[in-house]
């Protein structure tokens, strides 16, 4: 089998949450231990590794980010490899884009080029994020690159296909909390209680008004509240309710608008339901917004090559830390075919592993042609 489908699928079992990668960084400093170290700074942050491949005659510094966490669902696929980590799974692609990362890290430790790369294991993209805290931590202010590359799965291509677009790639993101605390009691008793099942399926109800009545129709948001919780038994009324979810925007006004909307709405809901309510908004993610000119070069560069299809998509709601590496490097980020029947964050992902070399052979020669140019 191909070392780095191997090395995806040892990574795919045993997925870690965000900042508690401390197997997956073990083995990804062990596998790096493996190259020749001749050109190779590898320092630590956290769960999170950098490694610098010094080039020969440095005229800047290409930097290619990874991801490495995995998500909290209990994996449904039947693959010999599934996750041993009981309630997580890579369903995020991140092993694919760990195994990817070392294998372009691997061509370049063997074949050095002309500038330095910095490669980027950057822990907690699902949350509570890693890339900011990354990209001001004092390697990075050392290590500053002149551009930056990364890459996301994507179940919906087919494998040999990329997808990307200059400008906006990904929607501002913002992690939404609502605790409401009510009035406990006897099921049969509902006059004498603050029943927090109720107002918390209405708190939901109302939400969806938000998108529909107060987004402009032209611009798009998303508010998905992906877990709710209340209540101890059948037949006791719940003093307390939480809802969990997250909000999409394509533009920063309408993730203000949003959120001041959320604030009505949830204050209308403490006054109806005589309820007290907190709400947290948890980590936000800045848009990923490409490079116009890299992401273009980039783009014709791939079509050049004879089995990889260039497909322009549109932007998508998806969030990404790895937008705020983009907000202060030029770079861009684009999308890698893997053509799985259920899609990201679905318990049975099933991301076809031919994509792996694909994309290796593709960062391999773009970063070999960008640092020798
Ligand atoms: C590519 C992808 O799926 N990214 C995640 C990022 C999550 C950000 C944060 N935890 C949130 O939910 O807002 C996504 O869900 O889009």
């Amino acid at each position: 089998m191909n070392k780095f489908v191997s090395i995806r699928r040892d990574l795919h079992q045993i997925p870690e949450l965000g900042f508690q990668e401390f197997k997956t960084q073990q083995y990804l400093l062990d596998y790096i231990a493996t190259l020749p170290q001749e050109r190779l700074e590898v320092r630590t942050w956290r769960t999170g590794i950098f490694v610098k491949v010094h080039g020969v005659r440095p005229t800047k510094m290409i930097a290619y980010r990874a991801d490495m966490d995995g998500l909290p669902i209990e994996e449904e696929t039947d693959v010999p490899f599934r996750s041993r980590h009981e309630g997580k799974m890579h369903a995020c692609g991140h092993d694919f884009h760990m195994s990817i990362a070392l294998g372009v890290l691997t061509h370049f430790a063997h074949h050095p080029i002309r500038d330095d790369l910095l490669f980027i294991f950057q822990p907690a993209e699902e949350g509570p994020g890693g890339a900011l805290p990354m990209l001001h931590s004092d390697t990075m202010k050392e290590w500053m690159p002149d551009m930056i590359v990364a890459l996301h799965i994507a179940p919906e291509y087919p494998v040999g296909t990329i997808a990307t677009k200059e400008g906006l790639l990904f929607a501002n993101t913002s992690e939404l909390f609502i605790d409401l605390k009510g009035k406990g009691g006897h099921a049969a008793f509902p006059h004498l209680a603050n029943d927090m099942v109720v107002a918390a399926c209405a708190l939901v109800m109302q939400l969806q008004s938000i998108v529909s009545r107060n987004v402009d129709p032209l611009d798009s948001a998303v508010i998905t509240i992906g877990k709710l919780t209340s209540g101890t038994v059948q037949n006791v009324i719940a003093e307390h309710a939480r809802l969990e979810g997250t909000i999409r925007t394509l533009s920063v006004a309408s993730m203000e608008k949003v959120k001041e909307r959320i604030e009505a709405i949830v204050r209308g809901i403490e006054a109806a339901y005589q309820c007290e309510a907190t709400i947290d908004y948890g980590s936000m993610y800045h848009q990923v917004y490409n490079d116009e000119a890299l992401t273009a070069e980039f783009m014709s560069f791939a079509e050049q090559l004879p089995d990889i299809r260039v497909i322009r998509c549109k932007e998508a709601m998806t969030g990404e830390d790895f937008g705020y590496m983009l907000a202060e490097i030029p770079g861009f980020m684009f999308w890698l075919g893997v053509d799985s029947p259920h899609g990201l964050h679905h318990a049975k992902l099933t991301p076809d592993e031919r994509a792996i070399d694909k994309a290796i052979a593709l960062l391999t020669s773009y970063i070999a042609w960008k640092g020798n140019n």
